[in-house]
């Protein structure tokens, strides 16, 4: 039978602007299997940053429930919260808040080191992996010293370091250019593969989402599965 990783709820989001209701996500069910590579898309403003905030715990959906392998999130306290983000959950986004005061490879292996790894194989397992997203050359360089898709790959190198069972992901791919972007491609899918690891990917790049085993939209609130993309 299918591992059902993520599963959402009837999860509804409100948000209160300058007076007013306005629904942003309207009773949302939606589930990932164990091993899903799922493509969100949707029109500016339709809600999927809200959306991905909610999964990842980041922000509180106004009703429903959230379950990340089988555990409704919105049960847990903050810091309960903060400890099953760092167990379960990897997150690649447009801001990616690397430490600047850090190099490559010590945000790398940041995760690592949270999860009581020795900081002798943290080291070796970033490199490893920051060699896998071309970056091998610049290991020793604070975000600083590096261009805005180095950055990105940086981060994605963070969110996978640990093999987090749930990746989401915010336009992963956008900063970069098509050779990096499909080497990162190419990259979360062999993860995919070997590890099962999920995905939920919000793009505006078609030809991205074409490559996930399925396709989601986000219209009027509501999440609808996408069968056929033109
Ligand atoms: N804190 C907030 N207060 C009020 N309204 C908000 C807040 N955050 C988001 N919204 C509104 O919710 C809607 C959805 O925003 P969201 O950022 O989730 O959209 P999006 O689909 O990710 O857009 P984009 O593709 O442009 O990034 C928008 O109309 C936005 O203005």
């Amino acid at each position: 039978m299918n591992n059902v990783v993520l599963k959402c709820e009837n999860v509804s989001k409100n948000y209160l602007d300058a007076g007013n209701t306005v629904q942003v996500l309207n009773e949302i069910n939606f589930e990932v299997l164990e091993g899903e590579m799922v493509a969100v898309l949707g029109s500016s403003g339709s809600g999927k940053s809200t959306l991905l905030h909610i999964l990842g715990t980041l922000d509180t959906a106004s009703a429903g429930h959230v379950y990340i392998k089988s555990q409704d999130v919105g049960l847990l306290s903050r810091s309960k919260q903060a400890d099953f983000r760092n167990e379960n959950l990897g997150f690649i986004y447009q801001f990616h808040h690397l430490l600047m005061e850090f190099t490559a490879l010590e945000n790398v292996a940041m995760p690592l080191l949270i999860k009581g790894l020795k900081p002798n194989e943290a080291s070796i397992t970033a490199k490893a992996l920051l060699e896998r997203v071309g970056l091998g050359h610049r290991i020793d360089h604070r975000p600083s010293a590096l261009s805005g898709g180095e950055r990105q790959r940086v981060a994605i190198a963070r969110a996978l370091v640990a093999e987090p069972a749930l990746i989401l992901a915010d336009e992963p791919t956008g900063n970069l250019d098509k050779q990096n972007g499909e080497l990162i491609f190419d990259l979360l899918r062999e993860l995919n593969k070997t590890l099962k690891t999920c995905f939920v990917v919000v793009t505006h790049d078609l030809a991205l989402a074409k490559k996930m085993d399925r396709i989601v939209k986000l219209e009027d609130g509501k999440l609808i599965e996408v069968k056929d993309l033109a």
